[in-house]
Parts: structure tokens; C-alpha cells; sequence
């Protein structure tokens, strides 16, 4: 049997996932799917064994801005044993749940892109901007290896975009859900120095107890920004968010830990979550002056995995009204479909489109997901075969709509 729903399954079956993605068997499948449907195919390579794959259908205008539609090749692990099915197996269920790893993140619209398009095709529709579809690898590791090299490349720069698409997330509820910006990940490590001592001493300015006094500060913001979203002030992606990762102190010993010794070390590393209209230098302000102060024998690092301002100096992130075209083309045809946009989002995590967008190309994220648990990076992500051919219904309106817009300039930022 050769329909979507088995072509989407033995896309899911490659195992893409992190530390060893499987990059090369995906790549030859997706070529394959392209060829059959007669779109051009060409892969690159930034970084040897991290390919890149580009399939375009040349529009009856290519002097017009094209239009990309991304999705990423990798997956972020999963624990097979915590699974009712195993993560590669792309299992589906009687009634319809397809489990896999990827199902929801994002390899559903890496496939649902082409078969789109294949109806399209069959369907004698011709476009007037070029379209063109990438898959990019190391998008789960933060992109630097894939769409970062991608964007800044001259391959990219000749596509000459006007417009992108890139991954979302699924809704629980029944309306489709799209994102105009990525919160920008800071990750940041704190570190406290101290004069050891006995473990059964009380004294003053501990590495220790310098650090637990920051641990308690960083809690204490957490919990404020919390309440702005628990208050029902600010959506969950629009408060900055700051999360433990890890911790660590101690002199070890073969069993276990030194325990009647204040340690002279310890640090603690957290994944901050900004988004675009936070003040990057007010936060650095807070990490320098309260989180890890000098005065407490503190100093930290932080790594910025995204920029939050253009070079203009304004917030990344891509309009949703009336001042872009992209959004009503784009609107209309989800409405077209029969289906609802929720109320435009910022994302929470963060995605490959956060490169695009500071290239000032207009970019959405988007996955066609109504009615669907929201289990990107969870166990048992599974996807609804009627959900994924609903979004292939979606994806045919959307594209043939973006892909006839005629309007000249519509580079929008
Ligand atoms: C350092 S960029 C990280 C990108 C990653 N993307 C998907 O989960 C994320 O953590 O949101
Ligand atoms: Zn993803
Ligand atoms: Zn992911």
C-alpha cells in the first residue's frame, strides 16, 4: 500500500534521533518522494555529514520573491521502554493514532509539504512564485550546524525569498494555532568560589552558600514571571522564563561524595527563555548585579543562541496584520479549509525560523494540528491519520494562495 498515511509512516521510521541522527536514509526517501512528484532536487553540505535538502517548483514568475516552507530532518531522543510503542515504529492504532517520535515534531509537515504539493500537481495547478521546501539537520541542537549556515549562505540569499514557513505546534482545542516570533534561549551558568571548610563548621560566605542564595533569587523571579501567566496577565511565551538544568558541587569519591566538606566550588546552569520584546541588557544587568555578584565571590557565563533585535534594533518578530500580506493571503486560506487561526502566539521554545526572521523575511510557524495533545518532546507522540490528511487539505489552500500572490514588494519586517 502506497498512500500518505504509509509514506508518512516510513518517514517517521527513520531513526533521526539525537546523538546520532540518521541523516542520509531520510534524505534519499524525501529525494525520492520529490523526483516521483517531478520537483528539483539539490542537497548541500555546510558541514560534512549534516546535509541540507532543497526541492523547488519553479513558479511561471521567478523573478517574484519565492516562498520556503522548512521543517527539520532530526528528532530529540526518546526513551523506547517508557513507550507503548516503540519511537521508530510509526505504529498506528485502530483508530488512527500514528506513535512515533517526530510524528508531532516535526515530521508531519516535512511530509505533508510534498503531498500538498503532489495534489497540486495532479490537480494541473501551476504557481506564479516559486516555492521551495527544505529539510535541515541539527535543528533540536539549536540549528548552528544546519539552518544558521543555511541562512547565511549565498544558496540561501539566491532564493530570494519573500515569505517563510516553518514548523508550530499542535492544539488541543479545535482552532490552528500559528507563531510570529520564537522566545531567544540564553543559556547561563552561575559560579560561586569560597574558602572550603569542615563540614560541621558554620561560617560565612561558603561557595555553597553563595550559590544557594542565587539559586533562591533566580526561584524567587521564576515564580514572579509564573504569576503573571497564572494571573491570566500575559500568555505562558510572553513572560521570561528560567529553568534549572543542573547542579554542581562536591568533591566526589568512588561511591559517592566527600561529606564533611564544604566544597570551595559550586555552579548551577539554567536555560533562560526571552522573548523578543524583553530587555536583553536589563537582564544581563540582573544576572551581573544580582544573580551572580561580584561582592559574592560570584562570576557567570552566559551563551545567547539567538538575537532578539534586527539591526535596526527592533524586536524580531513578523507582523500579523493588515501591514503584511503574507497574513490575510495566509489567513484566508486556512479559512478557506473550513478551519479557525487562534490568535497569533509567540512561540515558548524556540525553532530554525528565528534565523529567517533576522534576515527580515517574514516567517510563520505553522503545523496543522486541531484537536491534538501537544506531545513534541514527550513519550508517546503520536499524530491522528484523519489530523495529518486534514493538514495536507490545509497545506494545498495555503500554498497555492501564497504561492499566486502577485503583489510586487511584499517584503514586509
Ligand atoms: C539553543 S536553541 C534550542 C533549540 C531547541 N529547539 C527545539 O526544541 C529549543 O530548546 O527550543
Ligand atoms: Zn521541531
Ligand atoms: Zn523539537
Amino acid at each position: 500500500e502506497d498512500t500518505p498515511i504509509t509514506r508518512f509512516q516510513q518517514y517517521l521510521r527513520f531513526n533521526t534521533a539525537h546523538p546520532n541522527p540518521n541523516y542520509t536514509a531520510p534524505i534519499s526517501f524525501l529525494i525520492n518522494q520529490a523526483q516521483s512528484i517531478g520537483l528539483t532536487t539539490k542537497t548541500i553540505e555546510f558541514v560534512t555529514g549534516k546535509p541540507i535538502l532543497l526541492l523547488t517548483w519553479l513558479g511561471s514568475n521567478p523573478n517574484l520573491p519565492s516562498i520556503l516552507f522548512n521543517s527539520h530532518l532530526d528528532s530529540v531522543p526518546a526513551e523506547s521502554e517508557k513507550w507503548t510503542h516503540p519511537p521508530f515504529s510509526a505504529h498506528k492504532t485502530i483508530d488512527g493514532h500514528i506513535y512515533a517520535r517526530g510524528a508531532q515534531d516535526d515530521k508531519c509537515i516535512g511530509v505533508q509539504y510534498l503531498e500538498s504539493i503532489r495534489n497540486l500537481k495532479s490537480r494541473g495547478f501551476s504557481p506564479l512564485r516559486t516555492i521551495h521546501i527544505s529539510y535541515v539537520p541539527e535543528e533540536e541542537i539549536g540549528g548552528f550546524d544546519g539552518m544558521m549556515k543555511f541562512a547565511a549562505s549565498s544558496e540561501f540569499k539566491d532564493l530570494n525569498l519573500g515569505f517563510a514557513m516553518d514548523e508550530g505546534q499542535a492544539n488541543p482545542g479545535d482552532e490552528f494555532r500559528v507563531f510570529y516570533a520564537d522566545r531567544v534561549p540564553w543559556h547561563f551558568v552561575i559560579k560561586a568560589e569560597g574558602i572550603p571548610g569542615h563540614g560541621a563548621k558554620l561560617y560565612d560566605n561558603s561557595a555553597m552558600e553563595n550559590l544557594m542564595k542565587s539559586v533562591e533569587l533566580i526561584s524567587r523571579f521564576r515564580e514572579s514571571q509564573f504569576d503573571f501567566v497564572k494571573a491570566g496577565k500575559a500568555a505562558y511565551s510572553e513572560v521570561i522564563s528560567v529553568n534549572p538544568v543542573y547542579l554542581k558541587a562536591g568533591t566526589p569519591t568512588t561511591t559517592g561524595f566527600v561529606m564533611n566538606m564544604q566544597p570551595s566550588e559550586a555552579e548551577a546552569g539554567y536555560d533562560l527563555r526571552l522573548p523578543p520584546m524583553a530587555d536583553p541588557d536589563v537582564m544581563k544587568k540582573r544576572i551581573a548585579e544580582e544573580w551572580a555578584p561580584s561582592i559574592r565571590n560570584m562570576t557567570y557565563s552566559i551563551q545567547e543562541k539567538g538575537k532578539l533585535r534586527d539591526h535596526l534594533g527592533r524586536p524580531i518578530m513578523t507582523p500579523v496584520n493588515d501591514s503584511n500580506p503574507w497574513w490575510s493571503i495566509f489567513k484566508q486560506a486556512v479559512e478557506a479549509t473550513g478551519g479557525k487561526l487562534a490568535k497569533p502566539e509567540i512561540l515558548a521554545s524556540t525553532t530554525d525560523s528565528r534565523f529567517i526572521r533576522t534576515l527580515g523575511i517574514p516567517t510563520f510557524g505553522f503545523s496543522p494540528m486541531t484537536n491534538t495533545p501537544i506531545l513534541l518532546h514527550d513519550h508517546n507522540e503520536f499524530l491522528k491519520d484523519t489530523v495529518f490528511m486534514k493538514g495536507i487539505e490545509v497545506y494545498e489552500s495555503v500554498i497555492s494562495a501564497l504561492s499566486s500572490f502577485e503583489g510586487e514588494s511584499a517584503q514586509v519586517i
